[in-house]
């Protein structure tokens, strides 16, 4: 299947992330928010990563013209009726995402794709209230897109070879790596990664050492490029503590308790970078 229009749901640190890449490897994308405002944040965070590569002589100004170009607003979900796949990155919750697939399942062409870039909820389950569940796949980028090569593509149990094929063939076109994985809660990225995060913030909470020691331990002793606790706070505390959730549900086991501090700074409305505040505040 050849893919050339791609909508991005969510204009928030990801699905612009994914927009970006997916306009600077020459796709027509319309990018979806709920609200006006949620898609003009996004647009102006890619305008800003796109200068930077100009400004760093990777990029023409023309290239970044013709890249913005290839962007249109959308705060419609009708407008998937175009679309030859559709990228979900709304929020980390299942009753979101269930809701935004049952709409464009309604929505969209036969042909279309509808893929997800959920961090661990479990793509047959998102893929069960569509009437293609064959067609339903998940499409995992790592934060920031711009600069990291991963995406985990996962089989939900429906997914057709095609529609997989598809999937890591346009990777290749974003210059990205997809690595196949199948459907368990957290895939193989967060499921490896986000305990080990979690354990950080029990560690705080114990009051084993600062937050910027914990940092320094795992940085420099094990050339992590962040501290756990920053990157908890890049990636997002609420995202954080839903894949925890997930893990939890998922494997019914003990050992996913999300620690009772990343709770609280969610409830406290702390959800790091993005919000300002998180384990470190940010202006
Ligand atoms: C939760 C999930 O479901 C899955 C996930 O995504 S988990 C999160 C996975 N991501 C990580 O683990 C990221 C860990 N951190 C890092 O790799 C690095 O700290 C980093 C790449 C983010 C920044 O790198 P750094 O060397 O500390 O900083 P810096 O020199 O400013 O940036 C390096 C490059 O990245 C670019 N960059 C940094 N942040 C960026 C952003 N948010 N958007 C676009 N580009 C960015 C910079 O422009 C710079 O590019 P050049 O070298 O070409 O100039
Ligand atoms: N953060 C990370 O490091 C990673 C996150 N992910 C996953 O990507 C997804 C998005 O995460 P992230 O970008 O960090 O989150 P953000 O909070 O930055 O962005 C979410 C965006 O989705 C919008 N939104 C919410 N509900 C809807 C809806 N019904 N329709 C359209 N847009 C909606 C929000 O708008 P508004 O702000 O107006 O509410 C916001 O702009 C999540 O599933 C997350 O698990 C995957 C990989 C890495």
């Amino acid at each position: 299947m050849d893919i050339k229009r791609v909508m991005v749901i969510g204009a928030g640190q990801m699905g612009g992330g994914i927009a970006q890449v997916c306009a600077q490897s020459g796709f027509d994308v319309i990018l979806n928010d709920i609200s006006e405002a949620s898609y003009e944040r996004g647009l102006r965070v890619i305008d800003k990563n796109l200068a930077r590569s100009v400004e760093k002589g990777r990029m023409s100004e023309e290239e970044k013209s013709a890249a913005l170009g290839r962007i249109t607003k959308s705060t419609d979900l009708s407008d998937a009726k175009d679309a030859d796949i559709i990228i979900e990155a709304a929020v980390e919750k299942m009753e979101i995402k269930q809701s935004i697939f049952r709409q464009l399942d309604g929505i969209a062409p036969e042909h279309a794709i509808l893929a997800t870039n959920t961090s661990a909820l479990p793509i047959t389950e998102i893929a069960a209230v569509t009437k293609r569940p064959g067609q339903v796949i998940g499409m995992h980028f790592m934060n920031p897109v711009p600069v990291m090569k991963l995406v985990e593509i996962i089989r939900g149990l429906a997914t057709e070879d095609g529609v997989y094929e598809a999937v890591e063939d346009m990777t290749r076109k974003l210059s990205k790596t997809p690595v196949e994985v199948n459907d368990y809660p957290g895939f193989v990225s967060n499921r490896v990664l986000m305990p080990m995060i979690n354990e950080a913030i029990f560690t705080l909470y114990e009051g084993v050492a600062t937050k910027e020691d914990i940092d320094e331990v795992m940085k420099l002793g094990m050339n992590h490029p962040m501290g756990p606790l920053q990157l908890a706070d890049f990636i997002g505390l609420d995202t954080c503590l839903y894949i925890m959730e997930v893990l939890q549900e998922g494997f019914g086991d003990p050992k996913y308790r999300p620690c009772p501090l990343l709770r609280k700074y969610v409830n406290a409305g702390w959800l790091g970078k993005k919000s300002g505040r998180g384990f470190y505040v940010y202006e």
